[in-house]
């Protein structure tokens, strides 16, 4: 890898994040301190627990969905096969979406952005899964506390994404040939900004994301065995594909 090559590499993983991060961390800026109100807050706390987690599984599909777009333009991704294409946004595409988010975090109020405003764990309560929403909540609360640039958090999201060790992957030698280049990049842009101390504070941080989805993984598991109708017909297609295992797409199997 010539330095050119590292380069053009991190331009095109920076300019394909800022091209599909659904929200420009400007912007939400200025809603920093829209919240919601006692009665609006209320009435996300009389939804039913299905109700709520469809409200999510919803708008998690569709920041899942800007994740695919941005992993299409990560360098190498396109020449990795289709199903490791698949499996890689499998296990990955939740992580980046949690990396993402965290970009929209009010560390001085502890809220984030959902549905337009700007939302304490309070909001969540329906979904009766506090302990995997104040987890969600530190792992924001983390990150913000690294203060990354938008560069070092493109080429983070798409490290978590490019990850050899996922399982299932047919070609594992190629997908680590992709990986490493993306890691020459991100410690390429944390040599350049001084800061390569972070490198291993991140991997920390990959590792507690993997423990996040895993989480929300049961929780799933649990959510589709209480309310197997909500999973199984009303989530979106795609949250089905990626996050309901085989063995809950198909109604009726026992566990
Ligand atoms: O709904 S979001 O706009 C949302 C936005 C901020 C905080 C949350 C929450 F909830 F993480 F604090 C939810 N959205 C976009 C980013 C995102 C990630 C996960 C998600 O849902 C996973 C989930 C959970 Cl964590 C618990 N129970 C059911 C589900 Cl499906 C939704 C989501």
């Amino acid at each position: 890898h010539s330095l050119r090559n590292i380069d053009e590499l991190c331009a095109s993983i920076v300019r394909s994040h800022r091209e599909t991060s659904q929200y420009r961390v400007e912007e939400l800026q200025a809603l920093r301190w829209k919240l919601f109100s006692r009665e609006e807050i209320q009435t996300y706390q009389s939804k039913s627990v299905d109700e709520m987690w469809q409200h999510c599984a919803i708008r998690l599909t569709d920041a899942v969905q800007f994740v695919v777009e941005f992993a299409k333009h990560i360098p190498g991704f396109r020449m990795l096969s289709q199903n490791d294409q698949i499996a890689l946004l499998k296990t990955g595409s939740m992580e980046v979406v949690l990396v993402r988010m965290s970009r929209f975090f009010n560390t001085e109020n502890n809220t984030v952005f959902f549905d337009g405003k700007f939302a304490g764990t309070e909001v969540f309560k329906s979904l009766a899964c506090g302990d995997l929403i104040a987890a969600v909540f530190d792992f924001a609360h983390g990150m913000c506390a690294l203060k990354l640039t938008e560069q070092q958090i493109a080429l983070f999201s798409a490290l978590v994404l490019i990850n050899a060790d996922r399982p299932c992957l047919e070609d594992r030698g190629k997908v680590q040939r992709v990986q490493r280049s993306v890691e020459l990049g991100l410690t390429h842009i944390l040599h350049r900004d001084n800061q390569e101390s972070l490198m291993h504070k991140l991997y920390q941080r990959m590792a507690v994301l993997r423990s996040l989805c895993s989480l929300h993984m049961e929780k799933l598991r649990w959510f589709s065995q209480r309310y197997p109708l909500t999973a199984h017909s009303l989530f979106p297609p795609l949250y089905k594909e990626l996050f309901a295992s085989e063995a809950e797409l198909l109604p009726g199997t026992t566990h």
